[in-house]
């Protein structure tokens, strides 16, 4: 479902990660771990397409795949429930029932987000990813702000609702989500510096 195959990917020209390939099955998800600074938004980003490789190729059936990054993407001047009629509306859907309860929203569902706490605005970002209907998932530090029972209700929709029903993610994150899938330490892929100079060698 998700082909990863001799990855090179930048950040701002510069390389950060080299020779990353793995591959992952419906059902299947990865965790990405490694210090500050290692990569791991850079990989996301490149698999989720919003830059390109330098070298290398990510596989996924079209317009399957999602990105998640640190921000809960939450319209401030919408309820909870409009929220993710909205984010539903523009993938033209419906919002299932079941995304409430699988983050604990039912009680918020007419409050203003603006008006929500930083963990509860956590939650209502990560419902998105229950209404939108996306099977290839990249998620970035998806439970900052989450406490430990927001933190379980996350890794239990990951695991029944989104890996049960076949999708697949890949998530960076620091923390022990609970979940009993393979993780990838992004250390040893550390791209050696270009032999040109790297990102200055452009401005030379
Ligand atoms: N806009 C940018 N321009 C240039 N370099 C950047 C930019 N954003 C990040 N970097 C650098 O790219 C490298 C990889 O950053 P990245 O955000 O991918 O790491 P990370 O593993 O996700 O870190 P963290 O765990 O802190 O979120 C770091 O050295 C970082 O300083």
């Amino acid at each position: 479902m998700l082909q990863v195959t001799d990855l090179r990917c930048a950040r701002g020209g510069v390389p950060v990660l080299e020779r990353v390939s793995f591959a992952l099955n419906p059902g299947e998800a990865m965790i990405l771990r490694g210090p500050n600074g290692v990569g791991k938004t850079t990989l996301l980003r490149t698999m989720a397409g919003l830059q390109p490789p330098l070298s290398g190729t990510v596989d996924y059936p079209e317009g399957s795949g999602a990105y998640a990054s640190h921000a809960d993407g939450i319209k401030s001047a919408l309820t909870v429930t409009e929220n993710l009629t909205f984010w539903a509306q523009i993938h033209d859907r419906s919002v299932p029932e079941t995304a409430y309860a699988a983050f604990d929203l039912h009680d918020l569902r007419d409050r203003l987000a603006g008006t929500l706490s930083a963990g509860q605005k956590r939650r209502l970002g990560l419902a998105r990813l229950a209404v939108i209907g996306r099977s290839v998932l990249f998620l970035d530090e998806p439970t900052v702000s989450l406490d430990n029972f927001s933190v379980r209700m996350f890794a239990d929709w990951m695991r029944d609702a989104h890996l049960g029903q076949g999708g697949c993610a890949v998530i960076a994150t620091h923390i022990d989500l609970g979940l009993d899938v393979p993780a990838l330490d992004l250390t040893p892929y550390i791209a050696a510096a270009d032999a040109d100079g790297g990102a200055d060698a452009a401005f030379l």
